[in-house]
């Protein structure tokens, strides 16, 4: 079992999505698939660690949640192992994925967050369901037509949009004006907003 690239372990909230509040401990892994010009991740920056390392430092938290994250985690040939290690210990696992690799069935819940920027990757990506999809609100013309080509394509429980944030700033208006021409015409709000609390709250 070769080792795993860590970027970090660390236990806090979760800050975004259905789960928010969520206490978990988050397993952040080095690499990614794709260059997101405003990501808030230096995925670049990891240390290899084992299995084992991995398990002992998680066992010194308290949360009963782990949430995978990135980086791109599904990009690691081994996370089936690390999962069900994870699984055997009692933890409730969540992922955090860009969803452009399909992700291990034992996972117990999927937040899969498809990137405007990258919209012709995702025409033959393996990933079409999940429980929450959360797409970062870019600034361009059809960004409303990719979110439904995501809502076709992906069978979510629910659908979010999230204000990109870059230096301290949230697109709090363009977020809440894509919501509003999402659900135009729709009786239900199948579309929610989803903010990055954590990141307001100043914590990690
Ligand atoms: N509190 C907190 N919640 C998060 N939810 C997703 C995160 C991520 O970086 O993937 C994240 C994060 O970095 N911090
Ligand atoms: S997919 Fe996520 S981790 Fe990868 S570059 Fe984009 S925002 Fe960063
Ligand atoms: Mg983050």
């Amino acid at each position: 079992m070769p080792n795993f690239p860590i970027v970090e372990i660390f236990q806090s909230l979760q800050g975004e999505g259905y789960n928010t509040g969520m206490p978990a401990i988050f397993i952040r892994f080095g690499g990614c698939n794709l260059r997101c010009p405003w990501c808030d991740t230096n995925f670049d920056n990891f240390q290899k660690l084992s299995l084992t390392a991995i398990l002992t430092r998680v066992l010194t938290y308290s949360a009963k949640n782990i949430i995978i994250t990135g980086g791109e985690p599904t990009l690691q040939k081994y996370l089936p192992e690390l999962v069900t290690r994870l699984k055997q210990l009692g933890y409730y696992v969540a992922i955090e994925t860009n969803g452009l690799k399909s992700v291990y069935s034992e996972i117990d819940y999927i937040a899969v967050s498809p990137k405007y920027h990258y919209w012709r990757r995702y025409h033959d990506a393996p990933l079409i369901k999940a429980d929450e999809v959360r797409i970062v609100v870019e600034e361009a013309k059809d960004i409303a037509e990719f979110c439904l080509a995501m809502e076709q394509r992906i069978e979510a429980k629910r659908y979010y949009l999230s204000p990109c944030e870059q230096n301290g700033q949230m697109a709090l208006l363009p977020t809440l004006e894509l919501l509003g021409k999402l659900n135009q015409g729709r009786q239900n709000n199948k579309w929610q907003l989803s903010i990055q609390t954590h990141k307001l709250a100043n914590i990690e």
